[in-house]
């Protein structure tokens, strides 16, 4: 398997040039040159499996090349070994039709551990191979942060840095990353919003040369194609398991970076059959404009009860687009520029169209979220995080009728956000899985840093470990 960028340059890299390299040089994001399919013989046969053999079946295309089918094999199983559930994403009914897909197992209590347990193990695989040390530079809006922390603790061939915007984090997410006290974990508290955070990130993999000589900088966000690979398989193992290939299943998800829902759409365009893809936004709504009103621009970012989601320019929506202007870098590099520049884009018709023929979507603000939270628990005496909420708010308004089955991702665990819990007025406690309940005893460690790309650079130039 190849990746080409999404912004037309000739280069095409292995799983593993993509994987160590996080962006494009021409600034494009990774993408398969082609993708596996599955037909429906194949579907009924991964029907049966586990989630880690089926994880294993859907991304070994992906990977095939650059690691052994053994290697690959152990890794997986270790990666979901660390997860609470023996089915590591669980189905839960809340009513006739709609069921939830609880992807809140792992260590971090995120969604994210499926893709960040087996990307740290795939960093060590590779970095140990080459015998080479890398640095992760990582931007987190509460939940990517700490499941990478976790993740490449552990890799003695790793510094990392986590950048999270100061004080606009739950206490638990701040706690999960601040009090890992390890020589190669550095938390930045960065003065300003997450599409700060973001934007920096990105800056500085453009021009790496602050960085010691010798290394290199790694990405954990979603811009990093493994990211992506893995979270591709919950669709396929949730939607075998409520009757696909026989039956079509829709999927809501609570969105911010659109990674997992991109997930869900290469999910679809490798043979899943998938009905509507419903995008569920917070009051940063810029996606839900870009679909329902063909409005992608840029607005100031809103706190919200669901700070992960609070983003306002979604990275992997370029990742859609691509496929959208029919896989015309060129074409679609222009607009990211121009995008860059106005931070307006408004689609041509035809592209517009092939967007909203997967997708559908809704914004929910704080006031509709509280309410979820109060009206879910009500009705089914399910607890869902502020996030999940709003995935499930979003499927009641995008149903089509009323034998459309519909899985809501529950992106991550209610013991997360308590506050937003408490304000629902929901009665009940949240508690911490055991391994986290001193969370509010453990020590931190972080810096406060400006917004400012000299002054974090130069900190970060200190204190990598040579
Ligand atoms: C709990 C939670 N829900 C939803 C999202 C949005 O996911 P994505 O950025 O992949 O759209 C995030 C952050 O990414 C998150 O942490
Ligand atoms: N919601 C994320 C923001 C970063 O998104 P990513 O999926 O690109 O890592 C978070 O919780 O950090």
């Amino acid at each position: 398997m190849k990746y080409q960028s999404t912004r037309g340059a000739s280069e095409q890299l292995s799983f593993e040039d993509v994987l160590l390299k996080g962006l494009a040089n021409d600034g494009g994001l990774f993408v398969p040159t082609e993708l596996p399919k599955f037909s429906n013989e194949d579907l009924t046969r991964l029907a049966t499996l586990s989630y880690e053999a089926l994880a294993f079946e859907i991304m070994w295309p992906f990977v095939e090349g650059c690691i052994s089918a053994v290697d690959f094999r152990a890794l997986i199983d270790d990666a979901y070994a660390q997860f609470n559930h023996s089915a590591v994403a669980p189905l839960v009914q809340i009513d006739q039709r709609t069921w939830v897909l609880e992807l809140f197992h792992g260590p971090t209590l995120a969604f994210k551990d499926f893709a960040l347990q087996l990307l740290g193990r795939l960093l060590n695989h590779f970095l140990s191979k080459r015998n080479q040390h890398g640095v992760v530079m990582g931007a987190t809006s509460g939940d990517t942060g700490s499941a990478a922390i976790e993740a490449c603790v552990a890799c003695d061939h790793l510094d990392i840095f986590i950048l999270h915007p100061h004080q606009r984090v739950s206490e638990v997410q701040r706690r999960q990353m601040t009090t890992v006290l390890s020589d190669n974990v550095h938390n930045i508290a960065l003065e300003g919003h997450f599409d700060n955070c973001q934007q920096m990130v990105k800056t500085s993999f453009a021009d790496q040369s602050f960085l010691p000589e010798g290394r290199q900088l790694i990405a954990v966000n979603s811009i990093n194609w493994a990211r992506i690979m893995a979270q591709i398989v919950y669709y396929f193992s949730s939607a075998l398991a409520l009757g696909a290939p026989q039956k079509q299943i829709s999927f809501s998800v609570p969105t911010g970076n659109f990674g997992d829902i991109y997930a869900g759409y290469l999910a679809k365009q490798m043979g899943l059959p998938i009905g509507q893809l419903v995008v569920a936004t917070n009051a940063n709504n810029i996606l839900h404009r870009a679909i329902s009103a063909n409005d992608y621009s840029k607005q100031g970012l809103q706190k919200t009860y669901s700070p992960s989601m609070d983003i306002m320019v979604s990275s992997n929506f370029e990742r859609l687009l691509f496929d959208a202007f029919d896989q015309n870098g060129e074409a679609l590099k222009a607009e990211m520029e121009s995008f860059a520049a106005t931070g307006e884009l408004s689609l041509p018709a035809e592209v517009y169209q092939n967007v909203i023929t997967h997708f559908s979507s809704a914004a929910l603000d704080d006031e509709d979220t509280l309410t979820w939270i109060r009206d879910t628990f009500a009705q089914s005496g399910y607890l869902a995080d502020p996030h999940t909420a709003i995935g499930i708010g979003a499927a009641a308004a995008c149903r089509r009728s009323d034998d459309e089955v519909m899985v809501c991702l529950a992106t991550a665990h209610a013991a997360k956000f308590e506050d937003a819990v408490k304000a629902s007025g929901v009665d009940q406690e949240v508690v911490l899985p055991a391994h986290l309940t001193d969370l509010l005893d453990r020590e931190e460690s972080y810096e406060v840093i400006e917004n400012n790309l000299e002054t974090v650079q130069s900190w970060i130039q200190q204190q990598v470990n040579i």
